[in-house]
């Protein structure tokens, strides 16, 4: 199949994460063009991936079938507004991964009835294992949702919302999601050189222990409480562990600070949307 041209504008952490995931499909690189205010940033992605790049934004638009938003919530009023006047028929999609803007803002600051689908990948899209939650606005076709799709599956596993608001419980769960778990090694991390080991030891065998049990999540079909009930012998150490873990209320944690991340998210859309 014959790849999208496709124009990131805003070539930081997300844009690099899918880049990296598409250059390692084999999307020819000559294909995808970044637009960002940093020269830095610019030679960066050049040297790496061999994409092309420019400085201003309207300028990607030029070769492009696809855009892809790139750039934080903050900026994307005023982003969209200046991107008004390039936007061509030729744009066929409009692909946002930004946090907490609604459709309808986009489509507003666009000014064109534009097929516009937000995407909420995670930075693990840099190593193709992405999570990613995909939702398209109504007038989307079959054939559109077929690209975005096969763009974002190029960095991961996708999952289609059929709720727009739903977007905001997926980025507090996989969007913000890895660093969670990175959190959690940090403490292990630490808490194992407290107990004696090496920090070296520590680090791997703390990042050994969350992939094989993300494997054994993936790939042994069980539920994870099951396999926590097999790690946990009675009378033994993980119980010991995981009792001081229901006692500080660990569980209750975990969906507070999940709240918190779409709350947020659903701050930054109503802050959004006053913009006109
Ligand atoms: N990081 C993550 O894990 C995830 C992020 N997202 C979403 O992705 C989006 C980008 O996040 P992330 O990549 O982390 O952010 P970054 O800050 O790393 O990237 C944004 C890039 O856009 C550049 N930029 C700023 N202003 C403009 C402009 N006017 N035109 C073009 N580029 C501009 C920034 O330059 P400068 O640094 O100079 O400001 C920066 O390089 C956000 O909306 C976020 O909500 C979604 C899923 C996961
Ligand atoms: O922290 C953020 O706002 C972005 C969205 C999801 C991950 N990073």
């Amino acid at each position: 199949m014959k790849h999208a041209h496709i124009a990131f504008i805003g070539g930081g952490n997300m844009a690099t994460s899918l880049i990296a995931g598409l250059v390692a499909d084999g999307y020819e690189p000559q294909r995808l063009i970044v637009s960002d205010p940093v020269p830095a940033t610019l030679a960066g992605l050049r040297g790496r991936f061999g994409i092309r790049t420019v400085a201003d934004n309207a300028s990607a638009l030029r070769e492009a079938d696809t855009l892809v938003l790139c750039v934080k919530p903050q900026v994307a009023a005023s982003v969209c507004r200046d991107l008004a006047p390039a936007i061509s028929e030729r744009i066929g999609l409009v692909i946002s991964v930004m946090a907490g803007v609604r459709e309808t803002a986009i489509q507003r600051w666009l000014g064109a009835a534009i097929p516009i689908v937000r995407a909420m990948p995670n930075t693990p899209a840099m190593l193709q294992a992405g999570a990613i939650g995909l939702h398209a606005s109504d007038h989307v076709s079959a054939v559109q949702r077929n690209e975005a799709e096969t763009i974002l599956r190029a960095v991961g596993m996708v999952r289609w919302m059929t709720d727009e608001d739903q977007m905001d419980a997926v980025t507090a769960i996989s969007g913000s999601g890895p660093a969670y778990f990175f959190l959690l090694m940090e403490s292990l991390e630490r808490a194992g050189v407290a107990l004696g080991l090496t920090a070296e030891d520590a680090r791997l065998l703390t990042i050994q222990t969350a992939l094989g049990a993300a494997r054994m999540a993936i790939e042994g079909g069980d539920p994870p409480d099951v396999l926590r009930a097999r790690v946990t012998s009675p009378g033994g150490t993980t119980e010991a562990a995981l009792k001081v873990f229901a006692t500080a209320g660990f569980g209750d944690l975990v969906a507070r600070a999940a709240t918190a991340a779409r709350e947020r998210a659903g701050q930054l859309s109503d802050h959004l949307t006053e913009q006109s």
